[in-house]
């Protein structure tokens, strides 16, 4: 499994917001983090990959195909995409509303094995005990993770998860982020994680985009481009990069005098 990006250039209407952009081969069993401020174009990037968002111009290449040459039903198989603003049919349980999700990949008919992948991903995101719980009872918090769950019970090729701990807590950020990370090494798939929080981007992710202005400013290990002035610049903080006592990054900033 691997994904590489070729002078992607995408939009709205007349307006152009992904520039040129390239993506190096992405290797199977990596997780991924886009990084970058407020209207990069984080999320325009995952709706290009998608296909929610029509390209200009350039290739997806997934596992040596061309994804943007597939049809959605082909697509929908091979790519779940978790957008940054998600809602479900709010009458349904959260066990259903999982299930639901699995319909892209295996249609309507429900067997033995969609109810056990479904039991699965709840007990791996720590979910279980919310199974039988209605989607308008849930919180904030828990309805993210519930849409985590929808997105990786799909078994997709590839992962994109918009900011999935924006409404979580400390422990569930950790939480969700590890079960990510362990579904992407053990399937040996590539999920790509869009963050604003670059601690856990440093604890989580294996390779970093940074994206400003629709264009990738900085590509690498974490701990390479974290330390790069184009952090400073692009999010005008001052920064600087610790190792802890457990061996991971920390970035402590503030706002420049
Ligand atoms: N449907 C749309 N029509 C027109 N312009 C859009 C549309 N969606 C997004 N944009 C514009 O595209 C640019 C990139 O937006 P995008 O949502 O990709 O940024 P982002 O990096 O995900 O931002 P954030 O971190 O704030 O979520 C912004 O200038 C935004 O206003």
């Amino acid at each position: 499994m691997t994904l590489e990006v070729g002078n992607l250039s995408a939009g709205y209407g007349r307006k152009m917001i992904l520039k040129d952009l390239n993506i190096p081969v992405i290797k199977p069993g990596q997780l991924v983090g886009i990084i970058g401020p407020n209207a990069a174009g984080k999320s325009t990037l995952f709706k290009s990959l998608t296909g929610l968002v029509k390209l200009r111009s350039g290739a997806i290449t997934l596992n040596g195909t061309d994804l943007a040459a597939q049809g959605r039903g082909q697509k929908a198989r091979r790519v779940a995409y978790m957008p940054q603003t998600y809602s479900c049919n709010a009458l349904l349980s959260v066990f259903e509303s999982v299930l639901l999700a699995l319909k892209q990949t295996s249609g309507w008919r429900v067997k033995a094995d969609n109810l056990t992948r479904v039991e699965t991903i709840l007990r791996e995101l720590g979910l279980s005990h919310l199974s039988s719980r209605g989607l308008s009872e849930l919180s904030g918090g828990q309805s993210q993770m519930v849409a985590v769950a929808r997105t990786m019970v799909r078994n997709p090729e590839l992962v994109l998860l918009d900011e999935p701990t924006s409404a979580l807590d400390l422990h569930h950020q950790l939480s969700i982020m590890t079960s990510v990370k362990k579904a992407v090494t053990s399937r040996e798939i590539i999920a790509m994680v869009a963050l604003h929080d670059l601690n856990l981007a440093a604890e989580f992710c294996d390779r970093l985009l940074l994206i400003r202005n629709g264009e990738i400013l900085a590509d690498g290990a974490p701990n390479v481009v974290l330390a790069m002035p184009e952090i400073k610049e692009t999010y005008r903080v001052e920064t600087s990069i610790e190792e802890t006592r457990r061996g991971s990054l920390y970035v402590d900033a503030h706002l420049s005098a």
